[in-house]
């Protein structure tokens, strides 16, 4: 969308609360396509905050205040990257290791630049990985419960993966979308890492999949070194502190619970996908 349909969008909707969600959320996608994950997770940023400030009529220096619409921005752990300390907090260094960290590493400081410059409500949330049986296939935790679940079903025979022993903070998006909401209806806006604390290694999210369904997950995972990154983020950990101590946010979800659900609920995908492709074969649609 153009700056100006965004402004027109904007002023149409007239919203009280704008979450910029969008991106470009697969990170080795960009190495292969840096140009538009850029413009996408940077500049898609800045379009945003534009057009909130021209509806809002923010035209000087600073205004108290700062008009009614409140922003929050996706920020994420991955500007973090080569971690200068762990846990991460909000006062921890940024060192983005992909083009999709240095992205998100503008949109953070654009977004904070709009509210010290025009006093808006503007906020951004740097989440750490979050997960739900909605999560893409291309993200390893996903990848992971399909594949448990087809191995289980009999449609898969093995699952190649890259480094098993990065190690994220991994929580339930369901959750996170709880602290997203709560950082708007502070009374002053400011920035906060959002995460559950713990820690797991890739190595243990096929574990807990592979548990869940009865398997070993050392019979059928496979390292593919053409699926270990260019530069790898190794270590990402959410000091929750603050999150806990000032939004009363806690995570309902712990790792295991999450892996689980996901495989619970591939079971039952791939169970359909199976039925409804026997029915077509069998001529009965
Ligand atoms: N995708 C993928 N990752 C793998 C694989 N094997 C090992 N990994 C490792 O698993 C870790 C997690 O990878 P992803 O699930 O792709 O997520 P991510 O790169 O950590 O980024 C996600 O979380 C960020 C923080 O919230 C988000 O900003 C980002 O958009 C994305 O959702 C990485 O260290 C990656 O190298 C594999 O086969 N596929």
């Amino acid at each position: 969308m153009d700056q100006a349909s965004l402004v027109s969008a904007v002023d149409t909707v007239q919203p009280d609360e704008v979450y910029n969600l969008g991106a470009i959320s697969f990170v080795p996608m960009s190495w292969q396509q840096a140009e538009l994950v850029t413009e996408i997770n940077g500049m898609g940023v800045l379009r945003m905050l534009e057009a909130i400030r021209m509806v809002s009529g923010l035209n000087g220096s600073r205004h108290a205040g700062g008009g009614q619409i409140r922003f929050y921005q996706a920020s994420s752990s991955e500007m973090f990257g080569k971690a200068a300390e762990t846990p991460q907090s909000e006062t921890t260094r940024f060192h983005p290791r992909s083009p999709y960290g240095v992205a998100k590493t503008y949109g953070h400081f654009i977004t904070k630049n709009y509210r010290e410059s025009f006093g808006m409500y503007a906020v951004s949330g740097m989440l750490f990985n979050h997960e739900s049986p909605r999560r893409g296939a291309e993200f390893v935790t996903r990848k992971i419960s399909l594949a448990a679940a087809r191995i289980k079903l009999g449609h898969q025979k093995k699952l190649d993966l890259g480094n098993l022993d990065a190690v994220r903070d991994w929580g339930f998006a369901g959750d996170y979308v709880r602290a997203m909401h709560l950082m708007l209806q502070q009374e002053e806006p400011t920035d906060y890492v959002v995460g559950t604390g713990q820690m797991h290694t890739v190595r243990d999210a096929v574990r807990y999949a592979f548990e869940h369904v009865d398997l070993d997950w050392k019979d059928y995972v496979c390292v593919d070194p053409a699926l270990v990154r260019p530069a790898e983020v190794e270590v990402l950990c959410a000091d929750t502190q603050r999150v806990r101590t000032e939004l009363g946010w806690e995570p309902t979800v712990d790792f295991p619970q999450l892996m689980h659900m996901m495989v619970e609920s591939d079971l039952q995908q791939v169970s359909r996908e199976h039925e409804y492709g026997d029915l077509l074969l069998a001529g009965s649609w």
